[in-house]
């Protein structure tokens, strides 16, 4: 049996949605907590599939959990075994990687098997690697199972070819218990890294320069317990308001930090679309006239996001003229166009690009979420279209985005889920 969420579009919405703490930062924090020798508390984390296997994961490891109330984590690593990470939850999403510096930084030896996650084209893991190698750290891949070992990972100066995300977090957590200092140049920029070198500062690390290029990490001797809050989702925040300029009479997003969502926003006004910017919630105003055409391109922050792209793809079907969006984090990132095009969308794809000629209106049919971003594409353009559309492997984003359903409903939206064969 397959879930599969039902939308019948064309409903307009209105009222107050509020956005949940960060899926990118969780997924990355609660790794980072078994770095500590006491218990961690986290506030705000999401509900989403992807903490379930994380909190899965950590109970294989002899970790105790608690959900303490519905968005609250306490995390006592105390009593831990570093045990191989091969069971089933490693393989569900893609963020089980950064048990690999967690575990190298705590113990000096992990053996974990591939992660999962979206598929976005290839996504390569060469750069962590290369990390921990600088590090100190020997890396054997055998039976599909990363095994890393280290006797003493002592500081260094690593340059990143790519400012990957995952690889600066990931050398950030294997090398708070580094002897010396270790210096990361081109490091990823992205507020998810400022929100876990936070966590970890607040355990006892000491990390300087997040947020910027250069990331510098003195090691310390013990870490221990600490309470933390989650930044709010930029992602999820970018979703609402794209679901907000799409069917919203008047819609007000709440838990937003506007300056994460910067370059949205300014595309969201270059098309057309009014909002009021308040220091923590954004009010988007229903858009009288047609929507105008542009073009966007993917960026590490503060650029233009890669996962708000394909979201935004649904509502530039709807702008007078051709919109070009280019990739360039993620090139072969255009699923989502492909299944757009099966509800009437014209859309060709010539990678890295996707031109979106506008002014089609979509008709409800049965589409796909390929991934997680596909499918917040697809739940706005189920959302615009005529009639009823059916989407398939919600599993994916169920990953991400915290009670989508009931968010969506109380704004006036019409869904509903179904078993099928
Ligand atoms: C859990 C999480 O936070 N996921 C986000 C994270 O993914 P993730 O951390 O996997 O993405 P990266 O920032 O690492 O990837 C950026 C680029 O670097 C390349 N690369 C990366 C690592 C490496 O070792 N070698 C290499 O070549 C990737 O293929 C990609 O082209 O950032 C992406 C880019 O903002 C987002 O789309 C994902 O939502
Ligand atoms: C690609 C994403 O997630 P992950 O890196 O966890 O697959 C995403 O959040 O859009």
């Amino acid at each position: 049996m397959e879930e599969i969420i039902k939308i019948e579009g064309g409903h307009p919405l209105r009222g107050t949605v509020r956005i949940s703490g960060s899926k990118n930062s969780t997924v990355a924090l609660i790794p980072a907590c078994v770095l500590a020798n006491e218990p961690v508390t986290i506030y705000g984390v999401p509900n989403i599939s992807d903490v379930e296997s994380l909190k899965v994961l950590l109970e294989e490891l002899d970790v105790d959990v608690k959900q303490c109330d519905e968005e609250t984590l306490y995390i006592d690593p105390s009593q831990m075994n570093n045990k191989p990470m091969v069971s089933q939850a490693v393989s569900k999403l893609r963020a089980s990687y950064y048990f690999m510096g967690a575990l190298l930084g705590k113990f000096g030896h992990v053996e974990i098997k591939m992660p999962g996650g979206c598929y976005l084209g290839p996504r390569p893991i060469d750069l962590h690697l290369k990390g921990f190698e600088a590090l100190g750290a020997t890396v054997q891949y055998t039976k599909g199972c990363y095994i890393l070992d280290a006797k003493e990972l002592v500081g260094t100066n690593i340059f990143l070819d790519i400012s990957s995300v995952g690889a600066t977090i990931n050398i950030m957590m294997a090398a708070v218990y580094a002897k010396g200092r270790t210096v990361i140049e081109n490091a990823a920029r992205e507020p998810e890294i400022i929100d876990i070198a936070t966590l970890l500062n607040k355990m006892g690390a000491r990390i300087h320069g997040m947020g910027t290029s250069t990331l510098t990490i003195d090691g310390v001797e013990r870490l221990g317990g600490c309470m933390h809050e989650i930044i709010p989702d930029r992602i999820e925040a970018s979703t609402y308001l794209i679901i907000a300029a799409a069917m919203a009479d008047t819609m007000r997003i709440e838990n937003i930090i506007p300056q994460h969502v910067e370059a949205i926003t300014m595309k969201l006004k270059e098309i057309g679309i009014q909002m009021k910017v308040e220091s923590d919630a954004i009010e988007v105003y229903k858009t009288e006239g047609p929507l105008k055409p542009t073009d966007i391109l993917t960026k590490p922050y503060p650029g233009f996001a890669t996962d708000v792209q394909q979201p935004f793809t649904a509502l530039l079907t709807r702008a007078q003229g051709q919109s070009v969006v280019t990739e360039t984090i993620y090139t072969e990132r255009f699923k989502h166009c492909y299944e757009l095009n099966k509800m009437g969308a014209d859309i060709d794809v010539r990678v890295p690009s996707s031109f979106i000629n506008g002014n089609t209106p979509l008709t409800g049919t049965s589409v796909t979420a390929t991934d997680l971003r596909c499918g917040a594409c697809l739940v706005i353009a189920a959302l615009m279209a005529e009639g009823v559309t059916e989407i398939h492997d919600v599993y994916h984003i169920d990953r991400g985005y915290e009670d989508l359903d009931g968010k969506l409903k109380s704004l006036g939206a019409v869904l509903w889920r179904e078993e099928v064969e």
